[in-house]
């Protein structure tokens, strides 16, 4: 039995600059196995460049970001992929002329082209459609299994494509607003739909949308000017003064007042 690190992933002092400027200044981050962490912040915080370092697209300036306890930063996304780290994809990247069974398909067997010798390779090839299809169950799109992806609404292409990042088994899951461009009964189905699908996995999301966050974090990280000033359960983040006047009280004021008028 290998033992299981106390963190799933861990920022140390984590810096990024680009040029003169400093985007990521001293970032920490404890995130425990099975934890569901919505990462929140003003416009220009630095959560989508904290989303790059941590799934390798950047390297920090200086400090570590640890997965299972083994150090990653600094090497490249598919080396993060390989050691159990699966990032969003855009719908774009979907294969638009492929189906649905097929694009999962594709994710299964590109994640165990890199994981298995080639022997083992091909005993697994006659378990991937049955996987695939289990996939496509818990997905609810199983009854759209030869529908062209091209052709699946908006919902359904984003639920494809949380599909296609958790098809590789990775243990920790990075979902870039998940549910953005969806309408509110959507976002409550999908938000289900997250829950369901990533259970005993370690998920980090970044949204702006607070029902969103409130709906799937266990745990929300806010990051202002590139450092974490609060990572707490919802309700603690809440009722934090701190967080109240950097961000979370205008935030939530106008969210209110959005929802007052769309009411
Ligand atoms: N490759 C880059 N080169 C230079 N500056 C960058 C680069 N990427 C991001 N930045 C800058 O870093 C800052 C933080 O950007 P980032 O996109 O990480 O913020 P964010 O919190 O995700 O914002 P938003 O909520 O608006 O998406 C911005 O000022 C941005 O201009």
């Amino acid at each position: 039995m290998s033992h299981q690190p106390e963190f799933a992933l861990e920022l140390l002092d984590v810096r990024k600059r680009f040029g003169k400027s400093e985007i990521i200044r001293g970032a920490q981050l404890q995130v425990r196995p099975g934890e569901r962490v919505a990462i929140i912040g003003p416009n220009g915080a630095g959560k989508s460049t904290l989303f790059n370092l941590i799934s390798g697209r950047f390297a920090p300036s200086s400090g570590e970001i640890r997965l299972q306890g083994q150090r990653i930063d600094g090497l490249k996304p598919y080396e993060i992929n390989r050691r159990g780290l699966s990032r969003s994809f855009q719908v774009s990247n979907l294969f638009t002329r492929l189906s649905v069974f097929e694009n999962i398909r594709c994710a299964l067997l590109w994640s165990m082209g890199h994981r298995y010798a080639f022997w083992r390779f091909l005993a697994d090839l006659e378990d991937v459609n049955e996987r695939a299809d289990q996939l496509l169950e818990m997905l609810h799109l199983d009854k759209r299994r030869d529908v062209l992806a091209m052709n699946l609404t908006y919902a359904e292409a984003r639920a494809l494509e949380i599909g296609i990042t958790i098809a590789g088994g990775s243990s920790v899951i990075l979902l870039d607003e998940p549910t953005a461009g969806m309408s509110k009964s959507e976002t409550k189905r999908f938000i289900q739909l997250i829950r369901e699908v990533t259970v005993g996995k370690t998920l980090l999301t970044v949204e702006h949308d607070m029902g969103v966050v409130f709906g799937l974090a266990d745990k929300i990280a806010v990051l202002v000017y590139g450092e974490v000033i609060a990572f707490d359960t919802p309700e603690a983040v809440r009722a934090n003064a701190r967080v109240q006047e950097a961000y979370l009280g205008s935030v939530l004021a106008e969210q209110q007042v959005a929802g007052a008028h769309t009411a």
